[in-house]
């Protein structure tokens, strides 16, 4: 699969976003919205209300994740709401396979995100229910943190196991992801690229997610995983 990158707008300008979310409508592949409450993890975004104005006036859809805690509660009514994706954590999620179901028969693809330190081995079986696996590259609750390389052998053991059952779940890496890391996580073996202060704090935010694309595809072509 081609890479795809999916900016945060937890780099953007809450104040705008409708307009922040147009700027990079013709580049981008998906709208990354960072759900927290304060919680799970600490920091405070947005919720639901957000999510349904901003489906009005995105043309891009919407990858929602959500870092709260009681995920199988709001999970699926942001799949009802439109978003095209929504992922919930394995450390917060009561009924994971429940709610990852729940989201997928409300029409949007279930993704399950896994926090840098929880390893990825028990939740094998559940790449079956799933057409995402999100690995955070740093501690969630903020944009602008370091990448932590440390995570990078976790990307590649993922990688192994969705190819080894042969399944279409795609591996999406979230934090620090920039055009100095972005390539370090295509060649492990991800395919979608979250990137929020690397497009929103750029001057021009489709031309950086355009450069990340080309890197990452670049990456990508050379990787072992993906011949
Ligand atoms: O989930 C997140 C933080 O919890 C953000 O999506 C992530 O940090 C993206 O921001 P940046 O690219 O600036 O690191």
């Amino acid at each position: 699969m081609a890479a795809q990158i999916s900016p945060s707008i937890l780099s953007a300008d809450f104040a705008k976003l409708a307009d922040d979310v147009a700027l990079i409508a013709d580049a981008a592949d998906w709208v990354h919205v960072d759900v927290m409450d304060n919680h799970f993890v600490p920091n405070l975004t947005l919720g639901l209300p957000v999510v349904e104005a901003l489906l009005k006036h995105s043309a891009l859809p919407l990858d929602c994740h959500l870092m709260i805690e009681d995920p199988d509660r709001w999970a699926p009514q942001y799949a009802e709401a439109g978003a095209g994706s929504v992922t919930i954590h394995v450390e917060a999620a009561k009924a994971p396979v429940r709610t990852l179901r729940t989201i997928r028969a409300a029409g949007a693809r279930a993704g399950l995100g896994i926090n840098p330190a929880t390893p990825v081995e028990p939740y094998e079986d559940l790449l079956g229910e799933i057409d995402m696996l999100l690995l955070m590259t740093v501690e969630p609750g903020f944009g602008g943190q370091r990448f932590l390389d440390v995570v990078l052998p976790k990307v590649r053991r993922a990688r192994e196991m969705i190819k080894g059952r042969d399944l279409p779940v795609w591996l999406q890496v979230d934090g620090g992801v920039s055009a100095e890391t972005i390539e370090r996580c295509a060649d492990a073996g991800a395919d979608v690229f979250v990137a929020g202060n690397a497009v929103y704090g750029s001057g021009d935010p489709a031309e950086a997610v355009r450069a990340l694309r080309g890197k990452a595809e670049h990456a990508t072509s050379g990787a072992a995983w993906s011949r």
